[in-house]
């Protein structure tokens, strides 16, 4: 079906509303066919005034769970490791359950806790004694496995980030290299994703980029400025740094067939419902939407101290869409956010 066209007032409609809610500035990118449309206002960096623009690098998020995805199903392809086989066969220290595989991990299927529920429980507190903190991997899975699972194995859809954790801590243990040399050789360089890094434990943005700033539990307390740390609580989770034309580079590059040869395509985009109506989904590192205009996209959401993403694309890779604001802790903000992708890919304006 073709789809309508963006609605460019739609979405600096919702970018206002973003604003409104608290998010000190917004960025929107669509790459539609040849045709780019960016968009973005308010402010990069509060303290100095400078205005945002949609080229600026932000952090990601979980949307580097994607990233971490097409590394791990490129060595399946390589025939480095089996999908339905147990995670324990390529780990160098065992989970606590044989049962679960590594199509588990990938589809947040394992039940493995998620330890960031405790060490964010308090927002700003929880940031503020692991922002300049450098984590093993190891160290990570043992604050989740110190919890019983959420559900056993295959059991249920069980969002997690130490799911991802154990896949970085697996890729580096199946190749022996780190992270870093994976992401850079086998995604960035290939794609010339020249604005996006992988730079974990380095606290710092390089280049053009954009502030973020989280905001505190008590909301009466100032914004606190987020931009500067490890992200080592989440490393293969959750620590890349990108920008919204890499991003929808990348996706676009995903569903298209450029990073995975056809089985593994199809087996990351073999989507599951995850909500009672059945629109929003995840396959293997990656979310679906279904839109109102019968669309579903493909992508990822990101939540990172000082930065809420979204990054989708069509499923033949002609409309991607990356939106950001610079702030977190704001689930209103987060939401409103989300209507970007009504905008981009269902031509609506917000309500
Ligand atoms: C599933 C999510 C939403 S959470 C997961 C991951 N982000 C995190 O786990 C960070 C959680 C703490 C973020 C912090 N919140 C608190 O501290 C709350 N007490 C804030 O808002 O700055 C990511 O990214 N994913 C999102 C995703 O995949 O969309």
């Amino acid at each position: 079906p073709t789809l309508p066209d963006p609605s460019l007032t739609g979405v600096l409609a919702v970018q206002k509303q973003a604003m409104a809610a608290g998010a000190p500035g917004a960025l929107t990118r669509i790459d539609s066919g040849a045709t780019v449309h960016k968009l973005s206002m308010g402010k990069a960096d509060r303290a100095a005034g400078t205005v945002m623009d949609a080229d600026r690098r932000f952090r990601v998020g979980s949307v580097s769970k994607s990233f971490t995805t097409v590394v791990l199903m490129q060595l399946v392809a390589e025939g480095r490791l089996d999908l339905d086989a147990p995670a324990n066969d390529y780990l160098p220290r065992a989970l606590p359950d044989d049962r679960i595989t590594v199509r588990h991990l990938l589809s947040h299927r394992s039940g493995l806790w998620d330890y960031t529920n405790d060490m964010f429980y308090h927002t700003v507190p929880g940031f503020e004694s692991v922002r300049n903190k450098v984590f093993t991997y190891q160290e990570l899975i043992d604050l989740s496995t110190a919890h019983a699972p959420a559900n056993e194995p295959g059991a249920a859809y069980s969002y997690s980030n130490t799911n991802f954790v154990v896949l970085g801590q697996m890729i580096e243990h199946i190749t022996g290299l780190p992270m870093a040399t994976q992401y850079e050789q086998r995604i960035f360089k290939p794609l010339g994703l020249r604005n996006t890094s992988y730079v974990h434990p380095r606290t710092t943005l390089t280049g053009s980029y954009a502030r973020g700033y989280v905001r505190d539990d008590d909301t009466t307390l100032p914004l606190v400025d987020s931009t500067e740390q490890t992200v080592s609580w989440a490393q293969s989770a959750g620590a890349v740094i990108s920008s919204s034309s890499d991003l929808n580079r990348f996706f676009a590059a995903v569903v298209t067939g450029k990073l995975l040869a056809p089985e593994q395509l199809r087996e990351m985009m073999s989507m599951v419902p995850v909500n009672a109506d059945g629109t929003q989904s995840y396959g293997l590192g990656l979310r679906g939407r279904e839109l109102s205009c019968g669309v579903t996209v493909y992508g990822h959401t990101g939540t990172v101290q000082g930065y809420y993403t979204y990054a989708f694309t069509t499923a033949d890779g002609k409309r991607r869409m990356t939106s950001m604001a610079n702030t977190s802790n704001n689930g209103t903000v987060n939401s409103i956010l989300g209507g970007t992708l009504e905008a981009a890919f269902c031509g609506t304006d917000p309500t």
